[in-house]
């Protein structure tokens, strides 16, 4: 109970309500690729990775991408995320236009509607673990009143309140994944992107963190798309799709 009415205050205070207008209604995707394509090259060769995917991810979805290592999760994931261009095809993320969209622009929707739990947005090794999420807020431009109720709820959620004041090195690399996921949640982003967000958690916390992602779907309408190689997990999802040959399937 006291969860809920933290939960619900600390909704209340990323004022919802307001940021509603510059998100559409609630019938536009968070998500649309139409027909992507991504080649490497390095020196003479080249590599077909992503071959004409197609993807549509609505409000409060949350959707999984499995398939064999080296098949393309993480290249589609930094798509969508406006990290790596595509070679061909349109990107639209909460109806902004990426394919059209120059890297400073991309940068803001990133810093405003997008979280990332990648290992490449690792934490700041001088910061403890409140000031790691509390720098998410600051980057993301959520009012500086509303920080502290936030971080306590975020740090709470993945139970690492006990250990706020810790710096990264004095964790273990699950703790240290736990405040990264609090990180990226805290500024309550329209999108989700996980690259296997559980990968150094053992089964009751990749447990708790997964009933987690389901409150923050159902309850904040966050959509969350995530690449995973456990099988338990996927049973979560509500959709899951399989990177097959470049494809999704
Ligand atoms: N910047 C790059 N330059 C050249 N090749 C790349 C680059 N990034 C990814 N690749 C290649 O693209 C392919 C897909 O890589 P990607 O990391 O997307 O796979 P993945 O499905 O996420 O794999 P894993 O499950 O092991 O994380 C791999 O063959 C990889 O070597």
């Amino acid at each position: 109970m006291a969860v809920l009415e933290q939960a619900s205050c600390s909704q209340d205070s990323l004022n919802r309500d307001a940021q509603a207008g510059d998100l559409g209604s609630r019938s536009q995707p968070i998500v649309s690729l139409s027909g992507i394509y991504k080649t490497f090259r390095t020196g003479t060769t080249e590599i077909q990775v992503l071959k004409g995917i197609d993807l549509r991810l609505d409000p409060g979805q949350l959707a999984m991408l499995k398939g064999r290592s080296g098949s393309g999760k993480t290249t589609l994931l930094n798509v969508i995320g406006g990290l790596d261009m595509p070679t061909k095809g349109n990107v639209e993320v909460n109806g902004h236009h990426f394919h059209q969209m120059g890297d400073k622009q991309r940068t803001r929707v990133r810093k405003s509607e997008i979280g990332f739990i990648f290992q490449a947005f690792a934490l700041h090794p001088l910061l403890s673990a409140w000031e790691n999420v509390e720098l998410g807020l600051r980057l993301s431009g959520v009012p500086s009143p509303q920080w502290t109720d936030r971080i306590h709820y975020c740090l709470e959620q993945v139970g690492m309140t006990q250990r706020a004041q810790h710096r990264p090195y004095e964790l273990s690399g699950g703790e240290q994944q736990r405040v990264a996921i609090a990180k990226a949640i805290a500024p309550g982003p329209k999108l989700l992107l996980a690259d296997e967000p559980t990968a150094e958690l053992d089964t009751r916390m990749s447990e708790r963190i997964m009933l987690l992602f389901e409150r923050l779907r159902s309850e904040e309408r966050m959509t969350i798309c995530m690449t995973t190689h456990d099988q338990t997990m996927l049973e979560v999802a509500d959709h899951v799709y399989e990177m097959v040959d470049g494809r999704l399937g």
